[in-house]
Protein backbone atom coordinates (compact mmCIF):
# COMPACT_ATOMS: atom_id res chain seq x y z
CA UNK A 1 0.00 0.00 0.00
CA UNK A 2 1.46 3.29 -0.86
CA UNK A 3 2.00 5.76 2.47
CA UNK A 4 0.10 8.57 1.90
CA UNK A 5 2.03 11.28 3.79
CA UNK A 6 1.37 13.74 1.72
CA UNK A 7 -0.83 17.38 2.46
CA UNK A 8 -2.54 19.16 -0.19
CA UNK A 9 -3.16 22.86 0.45
CA UNK A 10 -5.86 24.10 -1.31
CA UNK A 11 -5.43 27.87 -1.10
CA UNK A 12 -1.90 27.58 -0.49
CA UNK A 13 -0.70 30.52 -2.33
CA UNK A 14 -3.02 32.96 -0.38
CA UNK A 15 -2.13 34.74 2.20
CA UNK A 16 -2.51 31.60 5.50
CA UNK A 17 -2.09 28.80 3.51
CA UNK A 18 1.28 30.02 2.05
CA UNK A 19 2.13 30.35 5.68
CA UNK A 20 1.24 26.55 6.18
CA UNK A 21 3.33 25.52 3.07
CA UNK A 22 6.08 26.77 5.02
CA UNK A 23 5.07 25.24 8.12
CA UNK A 24 4.49 22.14 6.61
CA UNK A 25 7.90 22.26 5.04
CA UNK A 26 9.89 23.19 8.17
CA UNK A 27 8.40 20.52 9.42
CA UNK A 28 9.87 18.29 6.50
CA UNK A 29 6.22 17.24 5.47
CA UNK A 30 5.82 16.75 2.00
CA UNK A 31 2.40 19.39 0.55
CA UNK A 32 1.18 19.95 -2.79
CA UNK A 33 -0.92 23.41 -3.28
CA UNK A 34 -4.07 23.45 -5.28
CA UNK A 35 -4.65 27.03 -6.08
CA UNK A 36 -6.61 28.85 -8.82
CA UNK A 37 -5.15 32.22 -8.07
CA UNK A 38 -8.01 34.04 -7.86
CA UNK A 39 -6.33 36.29 -4.89
CA UNK A 40 -3.59 34.08 -4.03
CA UNK A 41 0.14 34.95 -6.32
CA UNK A 42 2.25 32.09 -7.81
CA UNK A 43 5.15 33.54 -6.09
CA UNK A 44 4.06 32.47 -2.77
CA UNK A 45 4.65 28.86 -2.96
CA UNK A 46 7.78 27.85 -2.81
CA UNK A 47 9.46 26.50 -6.04
CA UNK A 48 10.14 23.03 -4.75
CA UNK A 49 6.66 22.80 -3.39
CA UNK A 50 4.65 21.13 -6.61
CA UNK A 51 1.90 23.49 -7.70
CA UNK A 52 -1.45 23.17 -9.34
CA UNK A 53 -3.29 25.69 -10.60
CA UNK A 54 -7.00 25.19 -10.79
CA UNK A 55 -10.17 24.84 -8.85
CA UNK A 56 -10.75 22.76 -5.92
CA UNK A 57 -14.12 22.15 -6.34
CA UNK A 58 -13.48 21.10 -9.45
CA UNK A 59 -14.15 17.54 -9.46
CA UNK A 60 -12.12 15.97 -12.54
CA UNK A 61 -8.70 18.17 -11.50
CA UNK A 62 -9.18 16.59 -7.32
CA UNK A 63 -9.66 13.34 -8.96
CA UNK A 64 -6.25 13.76 -11.14
CA UNK A 65 -4.76 15.48 -8.60
CA UNK A 66 -5.07 12.73 -5.30
CA UNK A 67 -4.59 10.00 -8.16
CA UNK A 68 -1.05 11.54 -8.69
CA UNK A 69 0.20 12.11 -5.72
CA UNK A 70 0.15 10.18 -2.29
CA UNK A 71 -1.99 12.59 0.12
CA UNK A 72 -3.17 11.70 3.11
CA UNK A 73 -4.34 14.98 4.40
CA UNK A 74 -6.53 17.76 3.32
CA UNK A 75 -5.73 21.00 4.72
CA UNK A 76 -8.92 23.08 3.35
CA UNK A 77 -7.69 26.90 2.95
CA UNK A 78 -9.57 28.09 -0.83
CA UNK A 79 -12.20 30.16 -0.19
CA UNK A 80 -13.67 33.80 -0.86
CA UNK A 81 -12.88 35.57 2.44
CA UNK A 82 -14.61 39.34 2.64
CA UNK A 83 -17.15 39.99 5.28
CA UNK A 84 -18.99 42.69 2.97
CA UNK A 85 -18.97 40.83 0.18
CA UNK A 86 -20.63 38.15 1.06
CA UNK A 87 -23.31 40.29 1.73
CA UNK A 88 -23.68 41.40 -1.68
CA UNK A 89 -22.87 38.45 -3.63
CA UNK A 90 -23.91 35.69 -1.48
CA UNK A 91 -24.26 32.98 -3.86
CA UNK A 92 -20.81 33.54 -4.61
CA UNK A 93 -19.84 32.91 -0.98
CA UNK A 94 -22.38 29.80 -1.07
CA UNK A 95 -20.26 28.07 -4.25
CA UNK A 96 -16.65 29.11 -3.65
CA UNK A 97 -16.89 28.10 0.27
CA UNK A 98 -19.51 25.44 0.83
CA UNK A 99 -19.99 23.62 -2.78
CA UNK A 100 -16.74 23.75 -3.58
CA UNK A 101 -16.07 22.14 -0.11
CA UNK A 102 -18.82 19.47 -0.72
CA UNK A 103 -16.64 18.51 -4.47
CA UNK A 104 -13.68 18.51 -2.26
CA UNK A 105 -15.02 16.15 0.64
CA UNK A 106 -16.22 14.25 -1.93
CA UNK A 107 -13.34 13.66 -3.83
CA UNK A 108 -11.26 13.03 -0.73
CA UNK A 109 -14.05 10.10 0.21
CA UNK A 110 -12.93 8.75 -3.13
CA UNK A 111 -10.08 8.66 -3.12
CA UNK A 112 -9.05 7.72 0.30
CA UNK A 113 -7.65 10.64 1.88
CA UNK A 114 -8.25 10.30 5.71
CA UNK A 115 -7.65 13.17 7.52
CA UNK A 116 -9.17 17.13 6.56
CA UNK A 117 -7.95 20.09 8.10
CA UNK A 118 -10.78 23.05 7.79
CA UNK A 119 -10.31 26.80 7.46
CA UNK A 120 -12.92 27.89 9.52
CA UNK A 121 -13.68 31.50 11.40
CA UNK A 122 -14.72 32.98 14.51
CA UNK A 123 -17.49 34.36 11.76
CA UNK A 124 -19.39 31.08 13.07
CA UNK A 125 -20.39 32.37 16.29
CA UNK A 126 -21.61 36.19 15.31
CA UNK A 127 -22.55 38.16 18.45
CA UNK A 128 -21.06 36.21 21.55
CA UNK A 129 -22.87 35.78 24.63
CA UNK A 130 -20.28 35.47 26.95
CA UNK A 131 -16.62 36.22 26.36
CA UNK A 132 -14.25 34.61 25.91
CA UNK A 133 -16.39 32.67 23.31
CA UNK A 134 -15.26 28.45 23.50
CA UNK A 135 -15.91 26.19 21.17
CA UNK A 136 -19.95 25.12 22.58
CA UNK A 137 -21.02 28.73 22.30
CA UNK A 138 -24.04 28.84 20.01
CA UNK A 139 -23.07 29.48 16.27
CA UNK A 140 -25.07 32.34 15.17
CA UNK A 141 -23.25 33.85 11.80
CA UNK A 142 -24.55 37.13 10.44
CA UNK A 143 -23.77 37.26 7.15
CA UNK A 144 -23.14 34.68 4.27
CA UNK A 145 -19.59 34.46 4.98
CA UNK A 146 -20.22 33.10 8.52
CA UNK A 147 -23.16 30.59 7.16
CA UNK A 148 -21.21 29.66 4.36
CA UNK A 149 -18.64 28.34 6.42
CA UNK A 150 -20.43 27.21 9.10
CA UNK A 151 -22.25 24.90 6.39
CA UNK A 152 -19.12 23.36 5.43
CA UNK A 153 -18.32 22.69 9.34
CA UNK A 154 -21.59 20.87 9.74
CA UNK A 155 -21.12 18.78 6.21
CA UNK A 156 -17.95 17.65 7.36
CA UNK A 157 -19.14 16.72 10.80
CA UNK A 158 -21.51 14.40 9.14
CA UNK A 159 -19.05 12.81 7.10
CA UNK A 160 -16.96 12.39 9.95
CA UNK A 161 -20.03 10.79 11.36
CA UNK A 162 -20.93 8.50 8.40
CA UNK A 163 -17.79 8.17 6.29
CA UNK A 164 -14.83 7.96 9.09
CA UNK A 165 -13.29 10.80 7.85
CA UNK A 166 -11.38 12.61 10.39
CA UNK A 167 -11.78 16.46 10.88
CA UNK A 168 -10.84 19.12 12.40
CA UNK A 169 -12.18 22.72 11.87
CA UNK A 170 -10.37 25.25 13.45
CA UNK A 171 -11.91 28.74 13.81
CA UNK A 172 -9.73 31.04 12.98
CA UNK A 173 -9.56 34.54 15.24
CA UNK A 174 -8.17 37.64 13.68
CA UNK A 175 -5.15 36.66 11.81
CA UNK A 176 -2.60 38.89 11.47
CA UNK A 177 1.43 39.23 10.86
CA UNK A 178 3.73 37.77 8.31
CA UNK A 179 6.65 34.95 9.12
CA UNK A 180 8.91 36.61 11.53
CA UNK A 181 11.90 35.44 8.46
CA UNK A 182 10.24 37.57 6.02
CA UNK A 183 9.45 34.01 3.66
CA UNK A 184 5.95 35.59 3.10
CA UNK A 185 3.74 37.39 4.20
CA UNK A 186 -0.43 39.46 3.13
CA UNK A 187 -0.25 40.34 -0.20
CA UNK A 188 -4.16 40.90 -0.68
CA UNK A 189 -5.11 44.05 -2.92
CA UNK A 190 -7.67 46.39 -1.77
CA UNK A 191 -6.74 44.83 2.03
CA UNK A 192 -9.19 45.64 4.67
CA UNK A 193 -8.19 43.82 7.72
CA UNK A 194 -6.62 46.12 10.27
CA UNK A 195 -3.30 45.74 11.11
CA UNK A 196 -2.97 44.85 7.35
CA UNK A 197 -4.65 48.42 6.59
CA UNK A 198 -2.55 50.63 9.38
CA UNK A 199 0.78 49.17 8.20
CA UNK A 200 -0.44 50.32 4.42
CA UNK A 201 -0.61 53.77 6.25
CA UNK A 202 2.02 53.48 8.21
CA UNK A 203 4.38 52.99 5.00
CA UNK A 204 2.48 55.75 2.78
CA UNK A 205 0.60 53.29 0.84
CA UNK A 206 -2.42 55.01 1.80
CA UNK A 207 -3.11 58.43 3.95
CA UNK A 208 -4.56 57.32 6.46
CA UNK A 209 -6.96 55.19 8.54
CA UNK A 210 -9.94 55.14 9.61
CA UNK A 211 -11.13 53.93 12.94
CA UNK A 212 -14.63 51.97 12.51
CA UNK A 213 -17.01 53.88 15.83
CA UNK A 214 -15.57 54.98 19.67
CA UNK A 215 -18.49 54.23 21.40
CA UNK A 216 -18.98 50.71 21.80
CA UNK A 217 -18.98 49.61 25.63
CA UNK A 218 -14.48 48.18 25.92
CA UNK A 219 -12.23 49.83 27.72
CA UNK A 220 -11.23 52.08 24.85
CA UNK A 221 -14.70 52.88 23.05
CA UNK A 222 -13.12 50.75 20.28
CA UNK A 223 -13.50 47.43 19.09
CA UNK A 224 -11.43 44.36 20.96
CA UNK A 225 -10.19 41.29 18.82
CA UNK A 226 -8.48 38.76 19.41
CA UNK A 227 -5.37 38.97 16.87
CA UNK A 228 -3.38 35.91 16.28
CA UNK A 229 0.14 35.88 14.47
CA UNK A 230 -0.33 33.95 11.10
CA UNK A 231 2.57 31.91 11.60
CA UNK A 232 1.09 30.60 14.95
CA UNK A 233 -1.85 29.99 13.33
CA UNK A 234 0.28 28.08 10.70
CA UNK A 235 1.75 25.89 13.64
CA UNK A 236 -1.81 25.09 14.91
CA UNK A 237 -2.42 23.18 11.41
CA UNK A 238 0.77 21.12 11.51
CA UNK A 239 -0.43 20.38 15.22
CA UNK A 240 -3.86 19.26 14.06
CA UNK A 241 -2.17 16.77 11.25
CA UNK A 242 0.02 15.27 14.13
CA UNK A 243 -3.16 14.69 16.26
CA UNK A 244 -5.45 13.37 13.96
CA UNK A 245 -1.94 11.14 12.83
CA UNK A 246 -1.75 10.08 16.16
CA UNK A 247 -5.53 8.72 16.12
CA UNK A 248 -6.71 11.44 17.98
CA UNK A 249 -10.05 12.77 17.38
CA UNK A 250 -11.67 15.61 15.39
CA UNK A 251 -13.39 18.39 16.31
CA UNK A 252 -14.03 22.34 16.45
CA UNK A 253 -11.02 24.29 17.68
CA UNK A 254 -10.68 27.83 18.75
CA UNK A 255 -6.80 29.82 17.84
CA UNK A 256 -6.51 32.91 19.18
CA UNK A 257 -5.12 33.69 22.10
CA UNK A 258 -7.50 34.07 24.84
CA UNK A 259 -7.39 38.59 25.33
CA UNK A 260 -7.66 41.08 22.81
CA UNK A 261 -6.47 44.35 21.71
CA UNK A 262 -8.65 47.51 20.99
CA UNK A 263 -8.39 49.25 17.53
CA UNK A 264 -6.67 51.99 19.65
CA UNK A 265 -4.24 49.99 20.81
CA UNK A 266 -3.62 47.87 17.53
CA UNK A 267 -3.11 52.01 16.40
CA UNK A 268 -0.46 53.06 19.35
CA UNK A 269 1.93 49.69 18.50
CA UNK A 270 1.53 50.56 14.99
CA UNK A 271 2.77 54.13 15.62
CA UNK A 272 6.06 52.46 17.67
CA UNK A 273 7.09 50.41 15.40
CA UNK A 274 6.95 52.96 12.49
CA UNK A 275 8.50 55.65 15.01
CA UNK A 276 5.79 58.03 13.98
CA UNK A 277 1.99 58.86 14.32
CA UNK A 278 -0.63 57.46 11.83
CA UNK A 279 -3.57 59.82 10.53
CA UNK A 280 -6.14 58.73 12.33
CA UNK A 281 -9.69 59.41 11.80
CA UNK A 282 -12.57 58.23 13.64
CA UNK A 283 -15.77 57.21 11.43
CA UNK A 284 -19.04 55.47 12.83
CA UNK A 285 -19.42 51.76 13.23
CA UNK A 286 -19.04 49.27 10.78
CA UNK A 287 -21.99 47.08 10.20
CA UNK A 288 -22.05 43.77 11.53
CA UNK A 289 -19.04 43.89 14.23
CA UNK A 290 -19.14 42.69 17.19
CA UNK A 291 -17.82 44.93 20.20
CA UNK A 292 -15.79 41.83 21.58
CA UNK A 293 -14.32 39.44 20.34
CA UNK A 294 -11.72 36.61 22.38
CA UNK A 295 -11.40 32.89 22.00
CA UNK A 296 -11.40 30.75 24.70
CA UNK A 297 -8.43 28.37 23.93
CA UNK A 298 -8.34 25.94 26.22
CA UNK A 299 -9.72 23.51 24.14
CA UNK A 300 -6.79 23.85 21.66
CA UNK A 301 -4.10 24.02 23.73
CA UNK A 302 -4.82 20.80 26.06
CA UNK A 303 -6.05 18.88 22.75
CA UNK A 304 -3.17 19.71 20.59
CA UNK A 305 -0.67 20.98 22.90
CA UNK A 306 -0.18 23.79 20.78
CA UNK A 307 1.88 26.57 22.49
CA UNK A 308 2.04 29.99 20.72
CA UNK A 309 5.43 31.78 19.77
CA UNK A 310 4.42 35.14 18.78
CA UNK A 311 1.19 35.98 21.05
CA UNK A 312 2.02 39.75 21.68
CA UNK A 313 0.86 42.82 19.52
CA UNK A 314 4.18 44.70 18.93
CA UNK A 315 5.57 41.33 17.36
CA UNK A 316 2.75 40.95 15.27
CA UNK A 317 2.53 44.43 14.03
CA UNK A 318 6.76 44.26 13.74
CA UNK A 319 6.50 41.22 11.46
CA UNK A 320 3.67 42.79 9.65
CA UNK A 321 4.97 46.25 9.20
CA UNK A 322 8.48 44.41 8.06
CA UNK A 323 6.69 42.87 5.46
CA UNK A 324 4.88 45.46 4.05
CA UNK A 325 8.23 47.71 3.64
CA UNK A 326 9.18 44.99 2.23
CA UNK A 327 6.65 44.91 -0.39
CA UNK A 328 7.11 48.59 -1.18
CA UNK A 329 10.70 47.66 -1.95
CA UNK A 330 10.00 44.73 -3.91
CA UNK A 331 6.52 45.39 -5.87
CA UNK A 332 6.72 49.16 -5.32
N1 LIG B 1 -7.68 36.15 7.03
C1 LIG B 1 -8.44 35.96 8.09
O1 LIG B 1 -8.44 36.79 9.04
C2 LIG B 1 -9.27 34.73 8.22
C3 LIG B 1 -10.03 34.56 9.39
C4 LIG B 1 -10.81 33.40 9.52
C5 LIG B 1 -10.79 32.43 8.52
N2 LIG B 1 -10.06 32.62 7.40
C6 LIG B 1 -10.09 31.57 6.37
O2 LIG B 1 -8.77 31.21 6.02
C7 LIG B 1 -8.70 30.80 4.65
C8 LIG B 1 -7.55 31.52 3.98
O3 LIG B 1 -7.75 32.92 4.06
P1 LIG B 1 -6.64 33.98 3.63
O4 LIG B 1 -6.75 35.13 4.54
O5 LIG B 1 -5.34 33.30 3.44
O6 LIG B 1 -7.24 34.43 2.22
P2 LIG B 1 -6.53 34.56 0.78
O7 LIG B 1 -7.53 35.20 -0.10
O8 LIG B 1 -5.19 35.17 0.92
O9 LIG B 1 -6.33 33.03 0.40
C9 LIG B 1 -7.29 32.24 -0.23
C10 LIG B 1 -6.60 31.45 -1.33
O10 LIG B 1 -7.51 30.54 -1.90
C11 LIG B 1 -7.45 30.65 -3.33
N3 LIG B 1 -8.77 30.25 -3.80
C12 LIG B 1 -9.96 30.87 -3.59
N4 LIG B 1 -10.97 30.14 -4.13
C13 LIG B 1 -10.39 29.05 -4.70
C14 LIG B 1 -10.89 27.90 -5.40
N5 LIG B 1 -12.20 27.73 -5.63
N6 LIG B 1 -10.00 26.97 -5.83
C15 LIG B 1 -8.68 27.11 -5.60
N7 LIG B 1 -8.15 28.15 -4.94
C16 LIG B 1 -9.01 29.11 -4.50
C17 LIG B 1 -7.04 32.06 -3.61
O11 LIG B 1 -6.42 32.27 -4.86
C18 LIG B 1 -6.06 32.33 -2.45
O12 LIG B 1 -4.76 31.93 -2.79
C19 LIG B 1 -10.07 31.13 4.06
O13 LIG B 1 -10.80 29.92 3.97
C20 LIG B 1 -10.71 32.06 5.07
O14 LIG B 1 -12.11 31.94 5.09
C21 LIG B 1 -9.31 33.75 7.22
O1 LIG C 1 -9.73 50.22 8.54
C1 LIG C 1 -10.18 49.64 9.53
C2 LIG C 1 -10.32 48.22 9.56
C3 LIG C 1 -10.87 47.64 10.69
N1 LIG C 1 -11.25 48.41 11.75
C4 LIG C 1 -11.80 47.75 12.95
O2 LIG C 1 -10.84 46.82 13.39
C5 LIG C 1 -11.46 45.66 13.95
C6 LIG C 1 -10.97 44.43 13.20
O3 LIG C 1 -11.46 44.46 11.88
P1 LIG C 1 -10.91 43.50 10.70
O4 LIG C 1 -9.43 43.51 10.73
O5 LIG C 1 -11.61 43.92 9.44
O6 LIG C 1 -11.38 42.05 11.17
P2 LIG C 1 -12.83 41.50 11.55
O7 LIG C 1 -13.91 42.29 10.97
O8 LIG C 1 -12.83 41.34 13.05
O9 LIG C 1 -12.87 40.09 10.83
C7 LIG C 1 -11.75 39.23 10.69
O10 LIG C 1 -11.73 38.30 11.72
C8 LIG C 1 -12.83 37.37 11.68
C9 LIG C 1 -12.71 36.44 12.84
O11 LIG C 1 -12.68 37.15 14.04
C10 LIG C 1 -12.80 36.60 10.38
O12 LIG C 1 -13.86 35.72 10.34
C11 LIG C 1 -12.86 37.54 9.23
O13 LIG C 1 -12.70 36.79 8.04
C12 LIG C 1 -11.76 38.55 9.33
O14 LIG C 1 -11.92 39.52 8.32
C13 LIG C 1 -12.97 45.89 13.78
O15 LIG C 1 -13.46 46.43 14.97
C14 LIG C 1 -13.07 46.96 12.70
O16 LIG C 1 -14.19 47.79 12.83
C15 LIG C 1 -11.11 49.78 11.74
O17 LIG C 1 -11.46 50.47 12.70
N2 LIG C 1 -10.58 50.37 10.62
Amino acid sequence: MVERGHVLVTGGAGYIGSHAVLALRDAGIPAVVLDDLSTGRRAAVPADVPFVEGDAGDPALLAEVLERHPIGTVMHFAGSIVVPESVEKPLAYYANNTLASHALVEACLRAGVGRFVFSSTAAVYGIPGTLPVDEEAPTRPINPYGRSKLMTEWMLRDAAAAHGLKVVALRYFNVAGADPAGRAGQCSRAATHLIKVACEAAVGRRPGLLVFGDDYPTRDGTCVRDYVHVSDLADAHVAALRHLEGGGEGGVFNVGYGHGSTVREVVAAVERAAGAPLSVRIDGRRAGDPPELVAGIARITRTFGWRPRFDDLDTIVATALAWERRLLETVG
